[in-house]
């Protein structure tokens, strides 16, 4: 090597090295800068650290959106880490499981109240054709007008009780009642009637076979819109007031209480804690973010379901990630919410 060649490689080794101290610099300055604006965040009121929580989550969420692999995955699990099955279209055999099943009786709570009696007859026309077909299945559903439901013909082995109840003047109030009603239901009459409790919104079709695959001790749904989502995204009650309270850092699933089951026992004790909860959060003079939903949140983080059902069992063809979950077995009916809740 001659000595020009020498100076010219010292020049270019220092040059490097010059650029690699001050991108380690910067990189420093750069978390300062970022521990400085956390302490002032800090020093702000609780709603601006709120507020920088939930914008760190959206862009989570859109990056999540960009990452096929990790969309892949959520979408394929088939256990808990508590290994209960995540019942997916082709994770079970139907032969086998109405084996083991077979002469199970299998109840289906539903409430429609006030202006929600226009979803029963389609709910209950369509459970008829896909929900249970083969099993003895009792219809339990409440309303505060049984004069205005429609006739409907049913299936052999099939009955409908329809059941009165008064009508709260808010949705929330009727929303919540359900607990209240199957607290009593769950005690006083269903031992004698039913094996397994199946409870519903009504405003939900049946679209595609439900069966002996969702029975369980405890069976819960993974909600449509958050099966996806990081544990903090979960839109569980946050506030520590109330009975509902789940802390960020916690959780397993976001469920939807739309769409869920298990024995008559299991099922009266999920309703008595959730309307214990509903009542206490009342004395307060507060109500949970979700209404009943938030209270039954509560009680699957500690009392694991058994079994859990995908996305299939609840959907919303409103949703994204739509193309993640081909079977729609239970979907939700477009309503104007404005419309039918007043
Ligand atoms: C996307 C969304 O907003 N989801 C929440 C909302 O679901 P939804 O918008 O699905 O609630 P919803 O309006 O369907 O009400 C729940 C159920 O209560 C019954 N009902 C309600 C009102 C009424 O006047 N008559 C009547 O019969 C009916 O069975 C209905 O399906 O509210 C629920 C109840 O708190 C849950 O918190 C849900 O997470
Ligand atoms: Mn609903």
């Amino acid at each position: 090597m001659t000595a020009k060649q020498w100076i010219v490689g010292f020049l270019i080794v220092s040059m490097i090295f010059l650029l690699l101290f001050f991108v380690i610099r910067m990189q420093k300055t750069q978390v300062v800068f970022q521990e400085k604006q956390v302490e002032d965040t800090k020093n702000d009121d609780l709603n601006d650290l709120e507020n920088l929580k939930m914008e760190i989550i959206q862009c989570e969420r859109k990056l999540l959106l960009r990452r096929p692999d990790i969309r892949q995955k959520a979408a394929l699990k088939v256990l808990t880490p508590w290994l209960a099955p995540i019942i997916w279209d082709g994770t079970y055999d139907l032969r086998i499981l109405n084996n083991q099943l077979k002469g199970k009786r299998i109840g289906l709570f539903v409430f429609a109240v006030k202006k929600y009696i226009r979803f029963l007859l389609p709910f209950l026309e369509s459970a008829e054709q896909h929900f249970m077909v083969g099993y003895n299945v009792t219809y339990y559903a409440f309303t505060d007008n049984t004069a205005a439901v429609p006739k409907i013909s049913l299936g052999a082995g099939r009955i409908l009780n329809l059941l009165e109840v008064e009508a709260d003047k808010r949705w929330q109030d009727i929303s919540m009642k359900r607990m209240q009603i199957l607290v009593n239901l769950t005690h006083d009459r269903l031992p004698k009637e039913v094996d397994y409790l199946v409870c519903a919104d009504v405003d939900m079709v049946f679209n595609d076979h439900v069966g002996v695959e969702i029975l369980g001790d405890l069976v819960a749904t993974i909600h449509p819109g958050l099966f996806l989502a990081q544990r903090d995204e979960f839109t569980y009650d946050r506030n520590p007031e109330s009975a509902a309270y789940i802390p960020y850092g916690e959780g397993d699933f976001y469920y939807m209480a739309a769409f869920y089951g298990g024995t008559v026992e299991e099922i009266n004790k999920l309703s008595t804690f959730c309307h214990k909860g509903i009542v206490a959060d009342k004395k307060k003079n507060i109500e949970a973010v979700w209404q009943e939903e938030s209270h039954f949140n509560k009680y699957l983080f500690y009392n694991k379901p058994t079994k859990v059902l995908s996305p299939e069992y609840i959907w919303d063809t409103n949703l994204p990630n739509g193309d993640l979950v081909k079977k729609r077995r239970f979907l939700a009916v477009h309503k104007n919410h404005e419309e039918v809740r007043n």
